[in-house]
């Protein structure tokens, strides 16, 4: 109950370990606190805070309006709900190599495990979308290096992507990727790979673990996390596979209500008020209160 019973080094810690196992990662895409408790609940490693489905739920496109101290508290409001490790999503890091430092520390105090820096321009665009363009391989190693000298945890993870594969080829990709692992990533995201053969030529190119970005509708195959791991593959994000299936969802029941001017043809579909309670864990705050939850549902 009432979020976290670990601390945010603890759960740094924890991540270090487990890139450092065996097993692949998966990180489901939380919107909200609600669904990083659901997400730890079922028994995922970790939960992934996704820029694109942050800018969609302001209401906005994934062009980079969203600001650091917005990213930072919908980070820390989720970070801070969860045991599990969160790792979010900085875009290009919010400015200049120094404004890069600060987004660090500010992702840092905020209670997150880990973010991703990414090598595109700005504005910058989903990285499965064509015409996106980066900046030069030493203005990233200058974003990374920034970045990983102004941690004051050695356990907070540091991802690099590049989205360089679209325009420069895979190669360059590579080459690039292992710049920035020179530079201090201890994690590499090469984004938008075309197929299963490209994630195992980078994970052995590289001595740092590689992770696989499974967002639907994009330039990459839905590969399972069997597969990824067999190609090499340490860690695997659903981005905004949450967001969508909810917005699905809503969409549904909301042409449902106009259409019949009532919701009950879909209540069947929903999370009942149980499961919802049960995911809260709303019968442990008793323990504080026995008289606030006293009631059966
Ligand atoms: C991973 C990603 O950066 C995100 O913001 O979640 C996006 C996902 C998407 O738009 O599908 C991306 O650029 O891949
Ligand atoms: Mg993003």
């Amino acid at each position: 109950m009432l979020g976290a019973h670990t601390s945010a080094a603890d759960r740094r810690l924890r991540l270090r370990e487990e890139l450092a196992g065996d097993a692949i990662l998966r990180f489901p895409g939380a919107i909200n606190p609600l669904n990083a408790q659901l997400i730890e609940q079922i028994g995922f490693e970790g939960v992934y805070i996704s820029g694109g489905a942050f800018s969609a739920a302001q209401g906005l496109p994934d062009i980079g309006l969203t600001t650091l101290s917005e990213v930072t508290e919908h980070g820390r409001t989720i970070a801070g709900m969860t045991n599990l490790p969160a790792f979010i999503d900085a875009d290009t890091g919010f400015g200049e190599p120094m404004n890069v430092a600060r987004t660090i520390q500010s992702l840092e105090d905020a209670g997150l495990a880990a973010c991703h820096l990414e090598d595109q321009v700005n504005p910058k665009r989903c990285g499965h979308l064509d015409g996106k363009e980066v900046v030069a391989t030493s203005e990233m190693t200058k974003r990374i290096t920034a970045a990983a000298g102004a941690r004051r945890d050695p356990n907070f993870v540091i991802s690099a992507r590049t989205d360089a594969r679209a325009g420069e080829g895979l190669d360059a990709a590579i080459d690039r990727a292992k710049a920035y692992a020179d530079a201090g990533a201890d994690l590499i995201f090469p984004e938008a790979m075309r197929d299963l053969s490209e994630f195992e030529t980078f994970a052995k190119a590289l001595d740092v673990p590689i992770l696989a970005n499974m967002t639907e509708f994009g330039k990459s195959e839905l590969f399972t996390a069997d597969q990824l791991a067999d190609a090499g593959v340490k860690m695997v994000i659903y981005p905004v596979t949450t967001l969508r299936l909810a917005m699905g969802a809503i969409e549904d029941g909301l042409r449902t209500i106009m259409a019949d001017g009532t919701q009950s043809g879909v209540v069947d579909r929903m999370q009942t008020r149980a499961r919802l309670y049960e995911v809260l864990d709303y019968e442990s705050y008793n323990a504080f209160d026995e008289n606030v939850f006293n009631f059966t549902v």
